[in-house]
């Protein structure tokens, strides 16, 4: 296993991004104990976003029933060919920033409210690792709660004054898209992205060791994957393995990786902590905001 190998740095590599939709999103806030989301786990040991701090979120033991996924909404939208007329009025200028619908109360687009924040969103492409946009992604965007956005720009405000700036992955993921990973996770003859992101693992147990969740705090929207980068290169720091990497390297305090490597992601930490935020043991790049003011709600509202 070689997670830094030549072609397995996802974090370096190239990725397609999908053009904005400007559909309004529908917020869908479902209370926890309430909806088909649950799949028992009252405990949530494959919840990876409860605030009982970070020991906790090393023990996720609880495989998810596979069989009994998350209903998905079937999201056709029937596309009707432009009438000539319309063909031939001129098209407006390309905008900088892709045409936004309105968020649920509490919830802002983060490249508006940390400007200086990158941004790489990977389920927004087929650089990850079901090797397919992912469901729910319906923009390259990151939305997140005001209070998790408040915290990470403190975050960002603190790496800034050395040259660096945070890398964000993913944010909030809608309750569509976990169910598009139970989904993928289940169909074991799908192998794309094993060798770039989880050459040692068998794909059926990435929920058992803890790698994706079958109810994700993603889905509360104060989770946040991320990375820090250098501000002017936007070039990601050397973690010692890339973002998404279902591995024993990608677990805080692994023995694996070098000691410029360690202090990468003790830079990462210490920022993201100092704001509020808690690591998880299991990912570098996984954090959760503390005080999330929806501990028990699971959004399923599309990104766009
Ligand atoms: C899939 C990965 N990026 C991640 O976020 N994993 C945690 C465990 C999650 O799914 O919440
Ligand atoms: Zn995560």
């Amino acid at each position: 296993n070689d997670a830094e190998g030549a072609g397995t740095d996802a974090s370096t590599s190239p990725v397609s991004i999908p053009t904005a939709s400007s559909n309004i999103p529908e917020a869908q806030g479902v209370e926890e104990g309430a909806s088909i989301e649950e799949t028992g786990e009252s405990g949530s040991a494959t919840d990876s976003g409860m605030d009982s701090g970070p020991e906790s979120q090393q023990e996720l033991g609880t495989e998810p029933d596979l069989g009994t996924q998350p209903s998905l909404e079937t999201e056709q939208s029937l596309e009707t060919e432009p009438s000539l007329e319309s063909q031939q009025q001129p098209s407006p200028p390309p905008v900088s920033s892709p045409a936004r619908g309105a968020l649920p109360d509490g919830f802002v687009y983060l490249d508006e409210y940390i400007p200086d924040a990158l941004f790489e969103i990977r389920y927004a492409s087929d650089y990850n690792f079901v090797g397919a946009v992912v469901d729910g992604y319906k923009a390259p965007v990151a939305i997140a709660t005001e209070e998790a956005a408040q915290a990470l720009l403190g975050a960002n405000e603190e790496l800034k004054q050395s040259g660096y700036a945070l890398l964000i992955y993913d944010a909030y993921r809608p309750t569509k898209a976990v169910a598009h990973f139970i989904r993928w996770a289940a169909d074991v003859e799908d192998t794309a992205m094993k060798d770039v992101f989880y050459p040692d693992v068998d794909k059926s147990q990435v929920f058992k060791l803890g790698y994706v969740a079958s109810k994700s705090g993603h889905s509360r929207g104060s989770t946040i994957d991320l990375t820090v980068a250098d501000a002017d290169t936007g070039v990601p720091l050397d973690m010692g393995g890339p973002y998404d990497f279902f591995g024993d390297i990608s677990s805080h305090g692994t023995k694996k990786i070098s000691a410029e490597q360690t202090a990468n992601r003790e830079l990462l930490k210490n920022a993201m902590v100092r704001h509020g935020f808690k690591p998880y043991n299991k990912e570098w790049w996984h954090y959760t905001l503390k005080d999330e003011p929806y501990p028990k709600k699971y959004f399923d509202f599309d990104v766009e």
